[in-house]
């Protein structure tokens, strides 16, 4: 289990970006993170796999602390974290990155279907290189194909939707059900009805806090009303 305990992330200039968070997270689920633009979901995800450091507050793995573990100790651990914007490695090929992630060398056929998994012809893309010559779609999926290779024990993808046209969207609803069927944690940060749609439980963070966070069934409606006040505020009280 994935537990954050009181966790605040405030910046140099005493902006609190994460305020008193507390989160468990069970294995084997699927949690979609949602919320307004600026927050905190990316950088609670970032607290979770390491890149950032809370200032308060711990976080464990089956009660383990973890909070002062890098980035590179808590993957050993079994966290991964798929970028919202992956980075571009010159020199480095689709094949060298898939075979990283999986630490170890991969068969032709391996390579084949972590590519077809997200809608890629291993054919056209494992030779080639992770620079600027890639559209943002196709590195965005290489990066899930990515994370699909490392096998973590709890992947979180930030937006894997961006960018993401329909047909290949609908490969990723498949790749998030595959991943829920071995057994494996997933936590993804979307804004996506068809995503929030397909999750076991819903957290909601805004201004740094969680505001909800609980099954499905529970928060999903809930959402869609808010969103129908924010949209249609004369409509309140209507619904
Ligand atoms: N290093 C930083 N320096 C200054 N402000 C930061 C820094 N990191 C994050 N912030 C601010 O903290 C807030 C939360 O950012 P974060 O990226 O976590 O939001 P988000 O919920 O993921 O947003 P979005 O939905 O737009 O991706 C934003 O206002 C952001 O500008």
């Amino acid at each position: 289990m994935l537990e954050l305990k009181n966790v605040s992330l405030r910046l140099p200039d005493q902006k609190e970006i994460l305020r008193n968070v507390n989160l468990k997270i069970d294995d084997g689920k699927f949690v979609v993170v949602t919320g307004p633009n600026g927050g905190g979901k990316t950088t609670l995800a970032k607290v979770v796999s390491g890149i950032e450091t809370p200032t308060a507050g711990a976080v464990f793995l089956d009660g383990c602390e973890i909070t002062n573990m890098g980035i590179t100790q808590r993957a050993r651990f079994g966290i991964c974290y798929a970028f919202q914007q992956p980075v571009r490695f010159k020199g480095i090929t689709v094949r060298d990155l898939l075979e990283l992630a999986a630490g170890k060398k991969l068969r032709e056929k391996e390579l084949c279907n972590y590519l077809m998994e997200v809608g890629l012809c291993a054919q056209n893309y494992t030779e080639r290189e992770i620079d600027a010559s890639l559209s943002g779609g196709e590195i965005k999926r290489i990066e899930i194909a990515a994370a699909l290779a490392r096998d973590a024990r709890i992947t979180i993808f930030d937006e894997p939707e961006a960018g993401i046209d329909l047909w290949s969207f609908n490969s990723l609803i498949d790749v998030f059900k595959g991943l829920r069927k071995k057994g494996r944690s997933v936590l993804v940060i979307s804004h996506q009805e068809r995503i929030l749609a397909i999750a076991d439980e819903i957290v909601v963070v805004a201004e740094g806090e969680i505001r909800h966070h609980g099954p499905k069934a529970e928060i999903f409606p809930m959402l869609l009303g808010e969103q129908k006040q924010i949209f249609c505020p004369q409509q309140e009280g209507r619904l």
